[in-house]
C-alpha cells in the first residue's frame, strides 16, 4: 500500500526531522530534487537543457523557497532562470540570495507576463501545504499567459493540500514533485496534479490517513484457485438484480462476478431468462427464497425501490453472509433505513453511493472533503462504503480509508456500477476483508475501463469484457 499523510502529520514529521537537521539542508534536498526533475523536463519538451528558459512564480513562503533554490541549481546548467516574485517584501531570504548569486533575473509583477510566456517551463512555487483557499487574483492572472508545461513544486497552487478540492483559479500541472511523502492531493487531485514524483528527503512516518493500492496488493488479494479448490471452495457469490423490463443491470452484475473469479455465480430475479441466456454458467431463479446457499449477496442494480425490491434486500441482509447493497437498495436504505434490522449483526456490508445517493443517505452532499465524508458514512452505517466519483474513496467503519486515483475519466458511462458490484461481490464471496474487496475491485474496475477505452469511449460491456485482462494485468506486474 502506498500511504498518504495529511497535510498536519506532514508538518509535525517535518518538524522532528528540522530540529536535527542543518539549517536549510531539508529546503536543499528537495530543491535539488526539484531541479532534477526540471531538468528532465526541458529535455522532455525541448531537446535540451543548456540554454533553455525556465520562469518560476514565486510565493511568501517555503514553497517559494524551494522554487528560488532550485533556480540557483538550474542555472549551473547553464538554464536561463527568472523569478517573478508575488510578495518581493516577503520572499524567502536564502532563496533568492542563492539565486540572485547564481544569476538568475528578479522579473517584477507587470513585467511577469512577458516572461512566462516566453518560458520553455513554468515553476509553481506560489504555495505548498500551508496554502488555504484557491489563488489569489494578481496569481491567477499570471496563469493566463502560461504556454509550456508546469511543474508544481510539493502540490498545485490553489488546490486543497489535504482535500484535493478546487474551488477557484488553480494551477493545472503536468508534473508535481512532492517531499518526504505524498499528500492526499496527490491522490484525490489527479488531473490537477499531472505526473506526481516523490524526493526523498529523509521524513519517516508511520500510520498514513489514508492508503491506495498497490499493483501488488492487488494482485495478492486476487482469489486464485489452489489444486484442492472447487466450484464451492471458491465461494459462492449470489446477484440479486435486474427486472424483467430492464434486464441489463442484471446482465451486467453477473457477468462481472463471473469474470472476477472462478467460483460460482447464482442469480435470482425476474431477469433469470435473459441472464441464463447471456451466461450459461450461472445458475438462475426466479426469487431469492429459492437461489440456494451462496457466500456473499450482492443486491441492488435495478430491482426497483418498491415493495419487493424492499422484501429482496430485507432476505438476504438476514442470511448472515457479506452484502454488497448497490444502486436501488442503497435507495431503499436511505428511505426506509429499518430495513437493515434485518442485517444479521456482525455481518459485512458494503454501500456503493454515488454523490447523488450519499446525500439520500446521509442528508448532505459529499462536499469539499470526499474522504472524511466517506468516513463519516462508514461510521452511520457500520459498513464499507465506497463513494463513487473521479476518484472513488473507500472507508471502514474503524476509520481505514483508501483512495482509487483513475486513469482518465472513462468509466463514467451507464451500467459501470452494475460490474463494479459484480467484482465486489465476487471477492466478498471469497472471503476477503469488505474494505480490500471494496478497494481491489474498484482498482480492477478502473484497469478494465482504461484498457477497455484505450483513448475512446467505450461502455459498460466493453469494461467487463476487459476484466479479464485487467486482472492478468495486475498479476502478471507481479509475477
Ligand atoms: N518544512 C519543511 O521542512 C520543508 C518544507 N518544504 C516546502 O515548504 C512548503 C511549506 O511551506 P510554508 O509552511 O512556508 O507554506 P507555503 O509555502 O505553503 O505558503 C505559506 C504562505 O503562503 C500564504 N498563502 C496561503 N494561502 C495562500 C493563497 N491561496 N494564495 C497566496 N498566498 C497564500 C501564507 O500567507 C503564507 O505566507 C512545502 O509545501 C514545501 O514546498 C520543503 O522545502 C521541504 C522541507
Ligand atoms: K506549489
Amino acid at each position: 500500500m502506498q500511504g498518504i499523510w495529511t497535510t498536519e502529520r506532514i508538518r509535525a514529521a517535518e518538524d522532528r526531522l528540522l530540529a536535527v537537521t542543518p539549517d536549510g539542508e531539508l529546503m536543499r534536498r528537495a530543491a535539488f530534487g526539484l531541479a532534477v526533475h526540471a531538468a528532465e523536463m526541458l529535455a522532455e519538451h525541448t531537446g535540451s537543457v543548456s540554454g533553455r528558459r525556465v520562469t518560476l512564480l514565486v510565493g511568501s513562503g517555503n514553497n517559494g523557497g524551494d522554487a528560488l533554490w532550485a533556480g540557483a541549481f538550474l542555472r549551473r546548467r547553464n538554464v536561463a532562470v527568472s523569478a517573478i516574485l508575488l510578495k518581493p517584501e516577503r520572499a524567502h531570504g536564502p532563496g533568492l540570495a542563492a539565486l540572485k548569486r547564481s544569476g538568475g533575473k528578479i522579473v517584477s509583477l507587470e513585467d511577469g507576463p512577458q516572461w512566462i510566456s516566453r518560458a520553455d517551463l513554468v515553476v509553481d512555487g506560489i504555495v505548498g501545504i500551508s496554502a488555504r483557499g484557491s489563488l489569489r487574483p494578481d496569481a491567477a492572472a499570471l496563469l493566463g499567459h502560461v504556454g509550456s508545461p508546469v511543474l508544481a513544486v510539493d502540490l498545485p497552487s490553489g488546490v486543497d493540500p489535504d482535500t484535493g478540492a478546487v474551488d477557484g483559479p488553480a494551477v493545472v500541472a503536468d508534473r508535481t514533485v512532492t517531499f518526504g511523502a505524498l499528500k492526499p492531493v496527490h491522490a484525490l487531485a489527479p488531473a490537477s496534479c499531472g505526473e506526481v514524483f516523490l524526493v526523498d528527503i529523509g521524513l519517516r512516518l508511520t500510520d498514513p490517513d489514508l492508503q491506495r493500492l498497490d499493483t501488488a496488493d492487488v494482485a495478492a488479494a486476487w482469489p486464485v484457485p489452489g489444486p484442492d479448490d472447487d466450484k464451492y471452495s471458491q465461494g459462492v457469490v449470489g446477484i440479486a438484480a435486474g427486472s424483467a423490463t430492464y434486464p441489463g443491470a442484471a446482465v451486467l452484475a453477473a457477468g462481472a462476478a463471473v469474470r472476477a473469479t472462478s467460483g460460482l455465480v447464482r442469480y435470482a430475479g425476474h431477469a433469470a431468462d435473459v441472464v441464463r441466456g447471456q451466461w450459461p454458467e450461472i445458475i438462475a431463479t426466479g426469487s431469492v427464497t429459492d437461489a440456494g446457499r451462496v457466500q456473499a449477496w450482492v443486491v441492488g442494480p435495478g430491482i426497483g425501490t418498491g415493495n419487493e425490491g424492499r422484501d429482496v434486500l430485507r432476505f438476504v441482509l438476514g442470511r448472515g453472509v457479506p452484502v454488497c447493497a448497490d444502486a436501488d437498495a442503497t435507495t431503499i436504505i436511505a428511505r426506509s433505513p429499518d430495513v437493515l434490522d434485518a442485517r444479521d449483526p456482525g455481518t459485512p456490508l458494503v454501500l456503493t453511493p454515488h454523490a447523488g445517493e450519499f446525500e439520500r443517505l446521509m442528508g448532505a452532499p459529499p462536499g469539499a472533503d470526499r474522504v472524511a465524508a466517506a468516513r463519516s458514512a462508514a461510521r452511520k452505517y457500520d459498513a464499507v462504503v465506497l463513494l463513487k466519483g473521479h476518484c472513488t474513496v473507500i472507508a471502514a467503519p474503524d476509520g481505514r480509508a483508501l483512495v482509487n486515483t483513475p486513469r482518465g475519466s472513462w468509466l463514467a458511462t451507464a451500467g459501470s456500477g452494475d460490474v463494479l458490484s459484480g467484482l465486489v461481490g465476487a471477492l466478498l464471496a471469497s472471503g476477503l476483508d469488505p474494505w480490500l474487496a471494496a478497494g481491489a475491485a474498484t482498482h480492477v474496475h478502473s484497469l478494465a475501463g482504461s484498457l477497455a477505452a484505450d483513448g475512446a469511449p467505450t461502455s459498460a460491456s466493453g469494461i467487463l469484457a476487459a476484466v479479464p485482462d485487467a486482472i492478468r494485468s495486475v498479476r502478471s506486474l507481479t509475477s
